[in-house]
């Protein structure tokens, strides 16, 4: 359906002054309206007459369990639904993109930001609106899609699902994961599909960023507004102008910085630093981290207005370890693109395959792709086999079922050796073998680091990229 000044809008929301005030100024915008005050209304409404969009609250009588969502995109699907909700939640965010809404918008919303949604909504070419729900064979077609993200496990494929599905929308979004689980990978697939693809993938790692000069690198500065600025510069924020702003490591930002960064994104404007006018910026923000922040929120280091108004749409991806025989397939894949043009190696040892199936992958398809470019490299034979592994690898699994039976059979002192030598690994995984931060998070020196290392026989210098 095209964005004619005659398309037809139907309002559902049982808030009377947000329903009168959002019909009045989309009839000034040449759209007609019909507006209703719950779920059954606007069933009724659907019923009998035409609509080319739906403008929809979450908490309203008789919606409770998304039921006009359901209904709507169920006997409906050409009309494209958006979401305006007071009360974000995960699952309903996540229901709601499942089902195939065009946006999910926050209360308040500015007129200019719904007006822009129902603009791209009803530009939307009404076959392109997903279907209600797609089938397997339909969601393992996405995988072509997204070529870039290996994986055909189940989270795999309903992640792909879920990516297609948020891509579309202009919806700020939150991904969780462990560390090297593909956080920045996702999040740039996202941009790759969105609207936006044409303008920058504007990434900005908050762990890089000291806290004193957080304004001056995100919203920039003028000359001579500090000791040092010499020139004028802009912020990281403006380069992301029309595009996407990825928020790396978002866990790590300190209270004073959440505050600005939240105000830029209410607001989608910031003043740099010197200057006294703000510059209206039109970004999404992807943000990622592999705390977990609903801990964080509970624990009074991360602002839950932050979290809520970055975290509308929350994708949390498996770690590697959850994703069945996805190691193999990326094993597989990988092994073409990091072995070098002299290399004999063409595949891996069964015995090598057992290896990735058993062992943990703390540092997730990151510490994949190291374990196979250094095998490729030491590999002698065709096959890459055991011996060429990392050690951590060559080990057998500490936890979980397998380490009830190694400390089924094993002294105390053997079990915790253990216990303590995949603590190392992990720590180490985790810091990219920096020995100085492992330290620092184990609470040791760093010569006491060394020497723990040197006892388990355990080399930083592997897990080095
Ligand atoms: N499903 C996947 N298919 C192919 N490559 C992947 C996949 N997931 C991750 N990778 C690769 O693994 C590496 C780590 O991924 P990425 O940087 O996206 O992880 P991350 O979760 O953002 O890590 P961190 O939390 O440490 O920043 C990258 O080289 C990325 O290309």
């Amino acid at each position: 359906m095209n964005d004619t000044p005659l398309a037809r809008i139907l309002i559902a929301d049982d808030e009377p002054l947000y329903l009168r005030t959002t019909g009045e100024l989309l009839r000034k915008s040449g759209y007609r309206c019909v507006c209703v005050a719950d779920a059954d209304a606007a069933l009724a409404a659907l019923n009998s007459e035409p609509f080319d969009l739906v403008l929809s609250d979450l908490n309203m009588p008789g919606n409770l369990k998304l039921e006009l969502l359901r209904e709507g995109r169920r006997n409906w699907s050409h009309i494209p639904l958006i979401v305006v909700t007071g009360v974000p939640s995960v699952p309903t965010a996540i229901e709601s993109i499942r089902l195939g809404i065009a946006d999910y918008l926050l209360k308040p919303v500015k007129f200019e930001d719904l007006l822009s949604s129902v603009r791209r909504a009803l530009a939307l070419p009404s076959n392109s609106l997903p279907a209600v729900e797609r089938s397997e064979i339909e969601r393992v077609g996405l995988t072509e899609k997204f070529p870039e993200i290996i994986g055909r496990s189940a989270a795999m494929l309903e992640l792909f699902d879920i990516i297609d599905r948020v891509a579309e929308t202009d919806t700020n979004i939150l991904i969780t994961g462990e560390s090297g689980t593909g956080k920045e990978i996702v999040a740039k697939a996202i941009h790759q599909h969105s609207q936006r693809r044409d303008n920058n993938f504007q990434v900005i790692d908050c762990t890089a960023i000291p806290e004193s000069l957080f304004e001056s690198v995100l919203f920039g500065h003028v000359k001579g507004s500090f000791t040092g600025a010499v020139k004028d510069q802009s912020g990281l924020l403006s380069h992301g102008h029309r595009g996407t702003a990825f928020f790396d490591e978002l866990g790590e930002l300190p209270a004073a910085s959440q505050a600005k960064l939240l105000r830029a994104i209410q607001e989608q404007t910031f003043t740099p630093v010197g200057k006294n006018t703000p510059i209206k910026v039109d970004t999404r923000f992807i943000c990622a981290t592999n705390r977990d922040l609903e801990f964080e929120v509970r624990e009074g280091r991360f602002r839950r207005d932050l979290f809520y108004r970055l975290g509308v749409i929350h994708i949390m991806l498996p770690p590697l370890r959850e994703r069945g025989d996805d190691v193999i397939l990326l094993a597989e894949r990988f092994l073409p693109q990091l072995r070098s043009a002299r290399s004999s190696v063409v595949g891996f040892s069964d015995e090598t395959l057992d290896c990735f199936r058993q062992y943990d992958w703390p540092g997730n398809i990151r510490e994949l792709r190291n374990a196979i470019e250094r095998a490729a490299a030491l590999s002698r034979s065709e096959l890459i086999q055991v011996a060429d592994l990392p050690e951590p690898l060559r080990r057998p699994p500490t936890d979980g079922k397998a380490a009830g039976s190694v400390i089924g059979n094993a002294s105390r002192d053997k079990a915790l050796g253990n216990a303590e030598h995949s603590y190392l690994t992990s720590l180490l995984e985790k810091h990219s073998g920096n020995i100085s931060q492992a330290a620092q998070q184990a609470g040791l020196s760093r010569q006491g680091m060394h020497k723990l290392l040197k006892k388990h026989e355990i080399a930083a210098a592997d897990y080095r990229q």
